[in-house]
């Protein structure tokens, strides 16, 4: 089958500041595909250059006519102030395949609840954001990604803020939506991810594709990434160190 996005040799920089060279990756229909790399190592600016908020410096992005993109950015870049209710957020992810000024018809309006319902948000459609907690924005922002069907579902560092109740069920629902799409997760916590994804990319200036879920120390030291346990409150993580060879 035709893939929906294909990455060929892309370069990306920040003025001169080259943090992508030679990043390779195809993604095909029901993929979930793990991005991990440690702070700074490139991940964000990956989906950037899927998503076309930014440009490579060269290297070809093909993408199939198909391809319908769901994304959930990482919430610290969301402005709480923003006068706008539950609804108007989860609404305005229409706008990935609707023109701006088309008003919601009443299937997208039957869909928000549909999506509250499946996110297990038990808030009224007009509670303004600014009232919400950290977790309860990123289902928010969940239930905005999926609203227009995605058949790719891309997430930036989806567990940041939800709590670790809603956490386990947050990877059910990925596993059940992955039956319906493709799912980028960006992570820098690898032992956090790899039970739910089916293949992972390692980030840090290059791409390493490894075809399999199974992260051991082995192939990260093979691939030069390294991983070291950081602690955050009480339990341990193992995040990907910075790689000094690139
Ligand atoms: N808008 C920007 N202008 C200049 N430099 C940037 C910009 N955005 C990111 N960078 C730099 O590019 C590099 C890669 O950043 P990016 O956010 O893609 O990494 P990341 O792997 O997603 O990091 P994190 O895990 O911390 O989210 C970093 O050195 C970062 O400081």
């Amino acid at each position: 089958m035709e893939p929906l996005i294909q990455l060929d040799n892309i370069r990306a920089a920040y003025d001169k500041n080259v943090v992508l060279n030679q990043v390779n990756l195809t993604v095909h229909a029901n993929d979930f595909i793990g991005i991990i790399g440690p702070n700074g190592g490139g991940k964000t600016t990956l989906l950037k250059i899927i998503l076309n908020l930014i440009q490579p410096l060269s290297g070809r992005i093909i993408k199939s006519d198909s391809v319908n993109i769901g994304y959930l950015p990482q919430v610290n870049t969301i402005d709480k102030q923003f006068p706008v209710t539950i609804k108007d957020v989860i609404l305005s992810g229409r706008f990935a395949t609707d023109k701006w000024w088309k008003r919601a018809n009443k299937e997208q309006l039957n869909r928000v609840d549909e999506l509250l319902e499946f996110i297990g948000l038990d808030r009224s459609h007009n509670v303004p954001i600014g009232e919400l907690s950290g977790g309860q924005m990123q289902r928010v922002f969940l239930c905005r990604a999926l609203i227009s069907k995605p058949n790719l579902l891309i997430l930036d560092e989806p567990n940041t803020y939800v709590d670790k109740t809603f956490e386990a069920n947050l990877y059910n629902l990925l596993g059940e939506l992955n039956e319906q799409m493709a799912i980028l997760l960006v992570s820098h916590d690898v032992g956090t991810i790899s039970s739910m994804v089916k293949t992972i990319a390692c980030v840090n200036g290059g791409l390493h594709y490894h075809p399999s879920n199974k992260i051991t120390n082995e192939i990260l030291q093979s691939y030069n990434c390294p991983i070291e346990l950081v602690s955050h409150g009480h339990v341990p993580h193992r995040v990907l160190k910075h790689h000094d060879h690139e």
